[in-house]
């Protein structure tokens, strides 16, 4: 089989493209390199079933050349910064809707029929039920960044239905490990190297959610990709994260003691009570029984995710 992988050398993307590679995919990766690296994909480079292409998706053209002879998309392209949603919404709407929609244009026009698309927990917005089953509702994100990827399944779910094609969306959890360089932990590692005695905590640091290792996330997207093939529907939708959770001052207290520091704490008190910015969801569980059902479950819980994390992006494994 062969597919293309947008945002294929970006975090999740290229651990995606690690786990499609070993397992004999042909890969395409679609990528403007503006927070992936080519050094993420290095391995690949020059192999037989790898190609590379450097592009915006926000030009059609671009994508319209991507999906040539592919059979299939894993669509990970997109700004995945929450946080940006109040200073630059222009920004989030054109790397997660228009971006979304250029591909489904380029699928529909090129005769690509199955998708995959990483959406977000954040479309959730903040869930009177937790933890939250993919059937909640009325969905109400409270950040630009949640509602951009709920727009975006949106339309993937209007265009599977009109054009007949096949898609399948994961919302994944907070999503860490090797190779991420943005988030909670990036964060808390650069600011104790600039400054071991104190860490600042943006918030009250009482934010808590569920994080999932990026290697518990590729299997269970492959897994569930391959699941849905073999069934006779549209459109699907899987939560993907751990089952248990932890707090911002909790992880701040894990990376302190992998670093071998003490530092003081010092929380900013954020905004909307406790928020680390403006459409910071405080807290976050996903109900994963539906994925666990097809099979899936992960190997790591929140802590060990979390504690491998720092260990890996201090380059100790
Ligand atoms: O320096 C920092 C950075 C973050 N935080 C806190 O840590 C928590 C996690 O923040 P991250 O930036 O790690 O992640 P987000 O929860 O905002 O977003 C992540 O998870 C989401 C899904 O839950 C999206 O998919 C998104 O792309 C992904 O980055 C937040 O509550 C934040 O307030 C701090 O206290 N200090």
């Amino acid at each position: 089989m062969k597919v293309l992988v947008t945002g294929g050398a970006g975090f999740i993307g290229s651990h995606l493209v690690d786990a499609l590679m070993e397992r004999g995919y042909e890969v395409r990766v679609l990528d403007n390199l503006s927070a992936g690296s080519l050094e993420n994909i290095e391995q690949w480079l020059g192999h037989a079933n790898f190609e590379f292409v450097k592009g915006d998706m926000r030009d059609p053209e671009v994508v319209k050349d991507a999906v040539k002879g592919v059979d299939a998309v894993f669509h990970l392209a997109a700004n995945p910064e929450v946080r940006i949603g109040s200073q630059s919404p222009e920004l989030l709407y054109e790397t997660n809707v228009l971006i979304t929609y250029n591909l489904l244009e380029a699928m529909r026009r090129k005769g690509v029929k199955v998708l995959a698309f990483t959406s977000s927990s954040t479309v959730y917005g903040e869930a009177k039920k937790l933890p939250t089953p993919e059937d909640y509702g009325p969905l109400e994100p409270i950040s630009v960044y949640g509602g951009a990827k709920l727009a975006a399944e949106a339309l993937i779910s209007g265009y599977a239905h009109t054009f007949d094609m096949k898609a399948i969306v994961f919302r994944l959890a907070n999503i860490i490990g090797k190779r991420s360089n943005h988030g909670v932990i990036y964060d808390f590692i650069n600011k104790l190297k600039k400054n071991p005695n104190r860490l600042e905590i943006l918030g009250d640091g009482t934010q808590r959610k569920s994080y999932l290792h990026v290697s518990d996330t590729v299997e269970a997207m492959l897994h569930l990709f391959n699941e849905f093939l073999k069934e006779d529907k549209t459109y699907d939708v899987y939560n993907i994260g751990s089952e248990d959770w932890i707090t911002v001052k909790e992880i701040a207290e894990i990376v302190s003691r992998e670093m071998g520091l003490n530092p003081e704490f010092y929380f900013t008190g954020g905004v909307d009570g406790g928020r680390g910015w403006k459409g910071d969801v405080k807290i976050m569980l996903l109900s994963i029984e539906k994925a666990k059902a097809k099979g899936w479950k992960p190997k790591m819980n929140s802590y060990q995710a979390v504690e491998k994390t720092v260990r890996e992006l201090l380059g100790k494994e």
